[in-house]
């Protein structure tokens, strides 16, 4: 039994108490019982979700770890997270997804979902044993890190994962168009030399994924949508009553192709950052509910691989510490705190078609208690990810998590 006092419901100013016990929420402004927590009067809320993450564990230890990843984002906020089966090797067999529950488990940070691979190897080819990798516990089915180039293959498994009532997400690129580009095509890049990845290399595959979502019936989700026009697609398909949904990432909102003049491959990421215009237009998909959720698409690598040269370093920014300080200070106002939150929440649970979080008793307990008003610089040297590094470093953020309880659990405590 834990009992969390001095804390605020959002939108509320009055500081109430909540108690916890086998994991849920039992009730609001009983008497105190059990561990005594001190909320220090901030805001309280469902746990973070994140639906898409990389961890990097098997085999990329080096990265990151269930263990760094996890801890990070109960710092960051979040209460589960999905995991992107990208690794060495791919989380394909059912095995590897009991293995890293198990193990996330024992852990006691954020839970993790795993991701499994649509496809064997990740190679496009043939399908994975859906079927058996959702007993074992596998949340959704991704190829994400590659592109399915393969449109039979996506209807396939569109279907099949489709008729088990799960959710395939894609990482929607035209690998022939996108090509060599190491950041997005256009003036910056023209100015600076560097090969161009076109904004159509996602708007032709997100074009085509929805036709195929159309054509099955089945869920699709769209991962780290970047451009305007991409988004333009998903609305229209919206409206056409195709089952797709979308996130977009804290790094489409908040920088362009402008950061990349320094050639610091920090920057570097995939899809790359877009313009100015791109960004503003996805805020609007924010605002008028277009992009269904957020998601931070978290790609931890090493420095040293991040301090090649743009043309050799690997796409990825990390940013699972950070995504929810950084959003809530440059856009709090524009968006409003409960629908910022939803974004994060609720937003992601229809995504996945799970429960909607709640404050309500009977809910799980798994909470976040955040700090809206504290301005603190960002500091990479205090993150529990192992990547150290961030392109948001020094930046004075409001927002920060003081509390995340998993399972009415203390996965996170700000020192
Ligand atoms: N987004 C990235 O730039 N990198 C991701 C892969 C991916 O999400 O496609 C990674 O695994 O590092
Ligand atoms: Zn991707
Ligand atoms: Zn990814």
């Amino acid at each position: 039994m834990l009992t969390l006092t001095n804390i605020r419901r959002p939108g509320s100013t009055t500081p109430e108490t909540v108690t916890l016990d086998n994991g849920v929420i039992t009730g609001w402004n009983l008497p105190p019982e059990g561990q005594i927590i001190d909320g220090q009067g901030g805001t309280v809320a469902p746990a973070l979700i994140e639906l898409h993450a990389h961890l990097r564990e098997p085999g990329q230890e080096v990265k990151e770890d269930l263990e760094s990843g996890l801890a990070a984002a109960a710092a960051g906020g979040y209460g589960t997270v999905v995991s992107m089966p990208n690794t060495s090797p791919v989380v394909d067999d059912p095995a590897t997804v009991r293995a890293l529950i198990e193990k996330a488990n024992r852990l006691g940070f954020a839970r993790l979902r795993p991701a499994a691979a649509l496809t064997r190897g990740q190679l496009g080819e043939q399908l994975a044993e859906l079927a058996t990798l959702k007993e074992a516990g596998a949340a959704m089915f991704t190829d994400d890190g590659r592109t399915n180039e393969d449109a039979r293959v996506l209807r396939l498994g569109l279907e099949y994962a489709g008729s088990l009532g799960m959710v395939v997400s894609v990482h929607a690129e035209d690998a022939s168009l996108r090509q060599g580009g190491v950041m997005n095509e256009g003036v910056v890049s023209e100015e600076l030399g560097l090969p161009g990845n076109p904004g159509a290399a996602e708007a032709a595959r997100v074009a085509r994924d929805i036709e195929i979502a159309a054509l099955t019936g089945a869920r699709l989700h769209i991962q780290h949508l970047s451009t305007a026009r991409a988004l333009d697609l998903v609305r229209e398909g919206k409206r056409r009553g195709v089952p797709v949904t979308c996130e977009v990432c804290p790094h489409h909102l908040t920088l362009t192709d402008e950061a990349l003049r320094g050639f610091d491959a920090m920057y570097k990421v995939a899809p790359p950052l877009r313009t100015q215009v791109d960004a503003d237009y996805l805020l609007q998909g924010l605002l008028d509910g277009t992009v269904d959720c957020l998601a931070t698409d978290h790609a931890p690598h090493t420095r040293a691989e991040k301090e090649q040269d743009l043309l050799s370093a690997p796409f990825g920014i990390p940013s699972i510490e950070v995504a929810f300080p950084l959003l809530w200070t440059r856009f709090g106002e524009q968006l409003g705190l409960e629908k910022l939150l939803d974004l994060f929440t609720g937003g992601a649970a229809r995504v996945m078609g799970w429960p909607e979080p709640g404050l309500e008793p009977g809910q799980p307990a798994d909470l976040v208690v955040l700090d809206l008003n504290t301005e603190r610089p960002v500091d990479p040297a205090t993150f529990r990810s192992k990547a150290k590094f961030s392109p948001w470093a020094g930046q004075p953020l409001r927002g920060w998590p003081l509390l995340t309880l998993v399972n009415g659990q203390v996965a996170y405590q700000r020192q």
